[in-house]
């Protein structure tokens, strides 16, 4: 049977979680129907969502046979607002480990962009039973550089855009993002702008998330070697929001991880590097 690309709407679903004592409503896409689920993890930018991030990524996955959830973490997308005061990767953590139980999915292989590695990594360190194989992508701890000032000048045009969103500070976010910017189209900046601006709250409730604490994304690397679920670490060369000695912490601190490093590559390389990306991804959940 010829295989029919995922849509987000026909996937789209909400569940509702309870955090903090209130009930949020959270969305996700949940894309076929593979006995072994991945769960994408979108990063923290202005108008991220599961669907927008790994756009490149869910039908290679889905056509391989596994089921694959995008989560849109509070404050994200179509998820229900939030203001935060502790680990967002902790609170990103609780939610998903809410979203699996009502699903029934016992276990799941968890793939985390920036925010999402963090948040990733949480979940692992919480609940190291439910967790198959880690995929961590520009993101899985917080903390230092050892050679970048902090924060990365990515994070403060990412920070600039929360604090005024219009489209020359999405352009000036989006242009390093990326190693090459030709490839950034104007319709993506549109869609976007428009992710971004449909969602003002989310904006607004981000600022104040930082200003409640500066420090959302926790230092997790003293924990890293509790990690004994399989991990593949992917970072690109030219990454300037996340600096790539980040990954070499997470492979020092994580015994069973290996590193891919994309030359040519930004904080993006699910996008960057798609095709590539994909088949690393399948060879390493395929492999024994
Ligand atoms: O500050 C950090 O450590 C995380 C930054 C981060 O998650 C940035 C992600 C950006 C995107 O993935 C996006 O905007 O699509």
């Amino acid at each position: 049977m010829t295989y029919q690309p995922q849509t987000e709407a026909a996937t789209s679903r909400f569940l509702n979680v309870e955090e903090g004592g209130e009930t949020l409503r959270i969305h996700f896409n949940d894309c076929g129907q593979g006995d072994e689920t991945v769960v994408m993890l979108h990063g923290s930018g202005p108008g991220a969502t599961g669907w927008a991030n790994f756009s490149r990524n869910i039908d290679p996955l889905v056509e391989a046979g596994y089921r694959v959830i995008l989560l849109d973490c509070p404050g994200w997308g179509k998820s229900d607002t939030i203001i935060n005061s502790g680990s967002r990767s902790d609170l990103n953590a609780r939610i998903l480990k809410s979203v699996v139980d009502q699903l029934d999915i016992q276990k799941v292989h968890l793939l985390g962009n920036s925010m999402g590695g963090h948040s990733a990594v949480a979940f692992t360190l919480t609940w190291p039973e439910r967790v198959g194989k880690l995929v961590l992508m520009g993101g899985g701890t917080g903390g230092m550089s050892l050679f970048t000032p902090m924060p990365t000048e990515g994070i403060k045009l990412l920070n600039g855009l929360y604090r005024e969103p219009n489209i020359d500070n999405l352009k000036k976010m989006m242009n390093i993002f990326v190693y090459d910017p030709s490839d950034l189209t104007e319709a993506l900046f549109e869609a976007r702008l428009n992710n971004m601006l449909a969602r003002r709250n989310h904006l607004e409730n981000f600022i104040k998330s930082l200003e409640a604490n500066p420090k959302q994304f926790p230092d997790f690397s003293p924990r890293l070697a509790e990690i004994k679920a399989p991990t593949l670490i992917v970072w690109g060369r030219n990454d300037r929001f996340v600096p790539m000695d980040a990954g070499l912490r997470l492979l020092s601190g994580i015994n069973g991880s290996e590193l891919h490093i994309y030359r040519d590559c930004g904080h993006w390389a699910q996008w960057e590097h798609a095709e590539s990306f994909n088949q690393l991804v399948l060879d390493y959940l395929n492999r024994a």
